[in-house]
């Protein structure tokens, strides 16, 4: 590869530099950024992501991942706020991304479809996943339409409930486990913490999101809470 004159000598800080202003001219990147900070404005509107909770990312061609700096307020997210990783999760600029990058990168490895994740703190997901154990069932909603691949409300869906865990590589090793063993999902939940959802774009993510978000405040009411 032809370095530029003086490449060789370039120092750690330089090369962070350089690698932060080549984000800063890369459109793809740029592009996908203001979609996350969009949606994190939309999902904060919600209450979906209270305090600096929830973490969002989309895939770019080239399989780098433009993900949430990690505790930033995701309803009032800047440009600065979000970065990228590689396909393993490490930072490409020295900041710290998301703590629960490896819950993204590990669907981005299963799913090569993928091209967003997003994941909400939200109520009515945090409370469903106190209620139920084991796995939510969500059958005979209209709405059931808005997931990808499903075009009618005589569908049964199974939404995974993990146990929580700090330990985060633990945890992303027990989704991938349960998919091997029972196949596809569209979304999975952890318990007394949130959810996670993924796409193909930032909007099917979004839809998903909104969606499914819909479906678990009815299935709280189900079992009785009146919200
Ligand atoms: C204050 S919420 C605790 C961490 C968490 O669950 C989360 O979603 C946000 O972590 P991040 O590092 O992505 O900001
Ligand atoms: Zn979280």
């Amino acid at each position: 590869m032809n370095r530029p004159a003086g490449a060789a000598r370039i120092g750690r800080f330089h090369l962070d530099f350089l690698r932060r202003t080549s984000i800063l001219h890369d459109t793809e990147f740029q592009t996908r950024a203001a979609e996350l900070i969009d949606a994190g404005r939309f999902m904060d509107s919600r209450g979906w992501v209270p305090a600096t909770s929830g973490n969002l990312s989309a895939r770019l061609s080239d399989g780098r991942i433009a993900i949430t700096v990690s505790g930033r307020p995701k309803g009032r997210l800047l440009p600065e706020d979000i970065m990228l990783v590689d396909a393993e999760g490490r930072s490409l600029d020295g900041r710290r991304p998301s703590a629960e990058t490896l819950l993204h990168t590990g669907i981005y490895r299963r799913y090569p479809d993928a091209g967003a994740v997003l994941h909400p703190h939200s109520p009515a997901a945090t409370l469903l996943s106190r209620l139920v154990a084991g796995e939510v069932i969500l059958e005979d909603y209209e709405l059931l339409k808005a997931l990808a691949g499903i075009d009618t409300h005589e569908t049964r869906i199974a939404v995974p409930i993990f146990p929580n865990d700090q330990n985060i590589p633990r945890l992303a090793l027990k989704v991938e486990e349960y998919i091997e063993m029972h196949g596809d999902i569209l979304a999975y939940l952890i318990a007394g913490h949130g959810f996670y959802t993924w796409g193909k774009s930032v909007a099917d993510a979004l839809r998903h999101l909104e969606a499914l978000e819909f479906l678990f405040d009815l299935e709280t009411r189900m079992h009785g809470v009146n919200r």
